[in-house]
């Protein structure tokens, strides 16, 4: 088999019977979803002053939640195959790209909020420059920047006339030599990213919870349940990850080959792995509304901020200070890793 760069799955006719009606479906659910809870979400969070880093990285989130929400309406039409060939181009071009990069400054943007938590134990008092609010502004602007000029050749290389076959385009087929080649190698990026942001939420979340677990021998609780189920919180976050994005990134290696290397003759294959690529990449695309649940709604001040938002309740004097705010958002998401008896937490 020649092993090079070549566009040579375009040959092979796109089965997309069962994604042109099953995806569309999906991913409406999703938007509607994902658009309220991020709506709501951002209308709370640009209501709280950012004075920690936690708090930027959590508005970031947000941001790139909602950004990647807007994107899926235009996903929506062109997997339905409604429009012309050029929704579909458009989407490959610019929406389909803005997609990813939301995906993958979300996924540096938790493990940043990992490493802030970790920190926030070892370091309980802020003394160490990552937990600046300044440095946390910097970092996250770092994400946003790298990310986005990076991905910006596959918005530039995605410049060929596409080849339509039977109405179904297939993106790489807009993409030139070095366009394959900067697609094939940002994916390898983006797994490096991924798997390596697993890594480092790994680490500071079993250091967080041996510390949950030492703060419970030394107060010397009786309440195991309880125990369990600040321990349950704990890895709920890193747990809702692995689900969402782990099957995503076993499929995608295979399937960029199958878009950069010669597959002739691997039809079946191809549409199989296609079909495996757009299912798990639904999967990480529900992320969007779970990070508002494990960020925002696992947080008590926040959840009573958002009840008494929902409820029009006029909220206690105290949190309606911004500082008192801020710091009590801080205290109950410290309670996910050091149960304190002066702690938040439901
Ligand atoms: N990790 C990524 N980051 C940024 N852009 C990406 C990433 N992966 C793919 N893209 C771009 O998104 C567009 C759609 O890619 P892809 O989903 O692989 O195509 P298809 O829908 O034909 O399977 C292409 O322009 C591709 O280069």
């Amino acid at each position: 088999m020649n092993n090079t760069l070549s566009n040579t799955s375009i040959k092979c006719v796109r089965d997309t019977s069962v994604t042109a009606v099953v995806f569309p479906c999906l991913y409406s659910i999703l938007f509607i979803v994902a658009l309220i809870l991020n709506s709501l979400a951002a209308w709370i969070f640009f209501n709280i002053p950012s004075t920690s880093t936690f708090v930027v990285y959590l508005k970031n989130v947000v941001v790139a939640d909602l950004l990647m929400t807007l994107t899926i309406p235009v996903r929506v039409l062109s997997d339905a195959g409604v429009g012309f060939w050029q929704l579909r181009a458009f989407h490959c071009r610019y929406s389909a790209v803005l997609f990813y990069i939301t995906m993958y400054i979300s996924i540096l943007l938790l493990g940043l909020i990992s490493l802030d938590r970790y920190l926030k134990i070892v370091k309980p008092f802020g003394k160490c420059s990552l937990q600046r609010v300044r440095v946390g502004q910097i970092l996250s602007a770092a994400v946003w920047v790298i990310m986005l000029s990076l991905a910006l050749p596959n918005v530039i290389l995605s410049d060929q006339p596409p080849a339509v076959s039977r109405g179904k385009l297939k993106c790489s087929s807009m993409k030139s030599k070095a366009g394959l080649l900067w697609h094939e190698g940002f994916n390898y990026f983006c797994q490096v990213v991924f798997w390596g942001t697993l890594a480092l939420m790994a680490v500071c979340y079993t250091f967080i919870s041996k510390k949950v677990y030492e703060s419970y021998k030394a107060s010397k609780s009786r309440s195991h349940a309880a125990s369990r189920r600040t321990k349950a919180k704990v890895f709920v976050v890193v747990g809702v990850f692995f689900i969402c994005f782990a099957p995503f990134h076993f499929a995608r290696v295979p399937y960029t080959l199958t878009q950069t290397r010669n597959t002739a003759g691997q039809c079946q294959a191809q549409n199989a792995l296609y079909i495996a690529k757009e299912t798990t990449l639904w999967l990480s695309a529900t992320n969007v509304c779970l990070d508002p649940l494990i960020y925002v709604f696992l947080c008590k001040v926040f959840r009573k901020r958002l009840t008494a938002t929902l409820c029009r309740k006029p909220l206690h004097h105290s949190m309606e200070s911004p500082t008192a705010t801020s710091t009590q958002l801080e205290m109950s998401q410290v309670a996910l890793s050091t149960r304190l008896p002066h702690n938040g937490m439901p």
